[in-house]
């Protein structure tokens, strides 16, 4: 179970204040973000991964403070951003996954065979020695999962992973995320299909929660808003 705890945070960004006395408790294996372009979704998910703090309150995510063992946080949590060309880091495929496992200090033998699996598992086998920029938005996006998962994270956070994705690319991104019995998952999203087949939903608005709970319950409250 995925254990986030948020007690009265605020973030401030530059001038913005970008989220605003957060307090929330969620113990789901999928949570979906939604809510409105700026309304803090991003800064909640950076906030869960160490990448920004708080300038007020406390926050535990895993059992871990974000701000004071980030780098503990960050072992344990994998990153899927919307634009996977900045997440690729080698100029093969295959030596991009191989990079997340760097840490890990394996011998070469086992660390190539993982690679391998990992690759075949996201469909990616056939373009193992090709050139990581050269691959399209889906596969990079592929790419960039995979990258993630074979550290075996136990959280993933998940910012707009479909953004530049197709229909059919989005839905097999999704299933990846989604399906995987792994690892829990926060997932910021404007796909609200996507955000119903999550297992809680939390929807932002200027930088606040302003509902929590079933997500199909939390959508309509969404779109309510949105039609105001
Ligand atoms: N680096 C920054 N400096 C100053 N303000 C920022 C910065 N990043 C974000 N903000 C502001 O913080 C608020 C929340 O932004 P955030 O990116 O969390 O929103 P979001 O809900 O993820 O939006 P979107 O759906 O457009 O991605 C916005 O008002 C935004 O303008």
């Amino acid at each position: 179970m995925t254990a986030i705890e948020l007690r009265d945070v605020t973030v401030r960004l530059g001038d913005r204040v970008a989220l605003d006395r957060v307090s929330l408790s969620l113990d789901h294996r999928r949570i979906a973000v939604i809510g409105a372009n700026g309304s803090g979704k991003s800064t909640f998910a950076r906030l869960l991964g160490g990448l920004v703090t708080a300038e007020s309150g406390s926050a535990s995510v895993l059992g871990i403070d974000p701000a004071h063992r980030s780098t503990e946080l960050r072992r344990r949590v994998g990153f899927v951003f919307s634009n996977p060309d900045a997440q690729i880091i080698m100029p093969t495929v295959a030596e991009d996954v191989a990079f997340s496992l760097r840490g890990e200090r394996l011998p070469k033998a086992e660390s190539v065979a993982r690679v391998a699996a990992a690759l075949e598992r996201f469909g990616l086998g056939a373009l193992a020695d090709q050139a990581a920029h050269d691959l399209s938005g889906g596969q990079k996006q592929l790419l960039a999962l995979c990258a993630a998962l074979i550290r075996e994270p136990s959280l993933v956070i998940a910012d707009e992973p479909t953004a530049y994705l197709d229909a059919r690319n989005s839905r097999q991104i999704a299933d990846h995320l989604l399906s995987d019995a792994g690892h829990d998952l926060v997932l910021v999203t404007h796909d609200l299909r996507m955000a119903g087949r999550c297992d809680v939903a939390v929807l932002f608005d200027a930088g606040r929660v302003v509902a929590s709970g079933q997500p199909d319950a939390v959508i309509e409250r969404y779109e309510a808003l949105l039609s105001c």
